[in-house]
Formats: structure tokens, sequence, C-alpha cells
């Protein structure tokens, strides 16, 4: 592979790449041993970097250690996934309960990244038509530091199998900030080679051809570069 200009070296561009493939979304392999500070700082300066509708940094890390507060989350999960449970019925419904789907009180610490809608004034540069572009951005934070945790061997799970009123109840949130992500973070036993859902039979990846689409919706997609046009 040839290095263009502005271009990572290729042992670098490596290393984004392995971390995009291999970073998993973990519930059962969390090892208890406390994330460092220095750790937890440069992930959080990861999500802080991400980018945002007009500079907006719409996001807040509230990092949870307390047992308390994280018993008081399991227990809007268990609620959750009870009746969640509910929507699937027979073999479908077996597989579902036997999925674990949350590590609340397994990991060492629970961080939510929620969205402050109001920062920035009324007015955000690029938010005047499409107003959830403040959730996207804070979804991008969101997945920095996914990523930048694999990098530093930590791992993350997203639990959203809550409710969102619940939670914002529990986290004492004002009601212009929205808890966009509630996430489990620790160093974990292994990363596993594939998603937990596919391993388990709920659903695998879909191939990249079919999702792909020429000029609009629906037309096969025949790259003019590939054919030479
Ligand atoms: C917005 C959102 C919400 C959730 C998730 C992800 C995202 C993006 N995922 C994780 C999800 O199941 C996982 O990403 C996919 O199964 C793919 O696996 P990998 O992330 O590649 O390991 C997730 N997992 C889980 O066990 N409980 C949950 O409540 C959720 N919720």
């Amino acid at each position: 592979m040839s290095t263009r200009n502005n271009a990572f070296s290729e042992t670098q561009r490596r290393g984004v790449y392995r971390a995009i493939h291999e970073r998993r979304d973990v519930r059962s392999q969390f090892l208890p041993d406390p994330i460092p500070l220095e750790v937890l700082e440069r992930l959080l300066r990861a999500a802080h970097h991400a980018p945002s509708v007009g500079f907006m940094q719409p996001w807040d890390f509230i990092v949870i250690e307390s047992r308390e507060v994280r018993a008081s989350i399991l227990a809007l999960f268990e609620q959750e996934n009870a009746r969640a449970a509910e929507r699937f019925s027979g073999e479908r419904q077996d597989l579902y309960r036997g999925l674990k789907l949350q590590g609340i009180l397994e990991s060492p610490l629970n961080l939510c990244i929620t969205c402050d809608r109001r920062r920035g004034g009324p007015h955000v540069l690029g938010r005047n038509s499409i107003m959830d572009t403040d959730l996207f951005s804070t979804c991008l934070a969101v997945q920095n530091l996914w990523l930048a945790a694999r990098a530093e061997g930590v791992g993350v799970g997203w639990v959203s199998i809550l409710d969102q009123a619940e939670l914002s109840q529990v986290l004492n949130l004002p009601d212009h900030v929205y808890p966009v992500a509630y996430l489990c973070l620790g160093y974990v036993s292994e990363f596993l080679d594939q998603p937990e859902l596919e391993a388990k039979g709920w659903r695998s990846r879909l191939p990249l051809e079919e999702l792909m689409h020429g000029d609009t919706w629906g037309q096969p997609f025949t790259s003019a570069f590939a054919n030479g046009r």
C-alpha cells in the first residue's frame, strides 16, 4: 500500500482499522480492575474531539462509580428488559431471555453521555433545519470514545434498554439534557471476534454489497472508476 500525502503511515492506518474492526460491545467479559484516571481522561478527551454541528459540543460526561446509583439503573434495566422480552415469542423469546445485555455492576465504571439541547443558544450553525443534529453529534462522541477504548484495551457496552424519563430522574438531568448513551466501561478478559449477538445466533452482519446503492435508492452501484468510465 503506497502512502499518499497527508495519509497516516501504514502501521498507523492498520491501528485505526484495527480499532474499528475489533471494537466490540461488551457485556459479559468485564474485569473488576479500576480504569486509571489518566486512561479515563484520554477516553473523554477522544470523545470531546468528535465533530459536532456548529461546533456545539453538546455533550456532558456523567461518570458513575457509585454502586447505589448503578443498582438503581440496573433495576430500571430489569424492568424494561422484562417488557422487551414480551415482544418476542417462542424460541426467539427463549433466545432473547438467554442474552446478557448489560454489565452495569460487573464493570467498574458507568458513563452517561448526555446531549444538552440548549448549548450554544437558540441558533446553532447547521442546526436550523435538522434539529436532531445535536443528538447525532453526541453519538459521534460516543463512537470516538468506543474506538479509543478499544485501543486502550477497555471494553464498552451500551445499555439502551432503559426508560429515558426514569434514567433522567435517577441521574438528576435537567429537562433540556437528553441521556444519549448509558455505557459500561472496564478492562476485559477478551474481546470477542464477532458481535455477541452474531455468536449467539440472534442476527448476522449484512453483506456490504446489499447496502450499496448507485446515485439513488435501489439502483445498483457500479463504480464509474471501477469500470474505467
Ligand atoms: C444505540 C445503541 C444501543 C445499544 C447498542 C448499540 C447501539 C449503537 N448495543 C450494542 C449492540 O448490540 C452491538 O453494537 C451490536 O450487536 C454489534 O456488536 P458489536 O458492537 O460490533 O460488538 C446494546 N447492547 C446491549 O447488550 N444492550 C443494549 O441495550 C444495547 N443498546
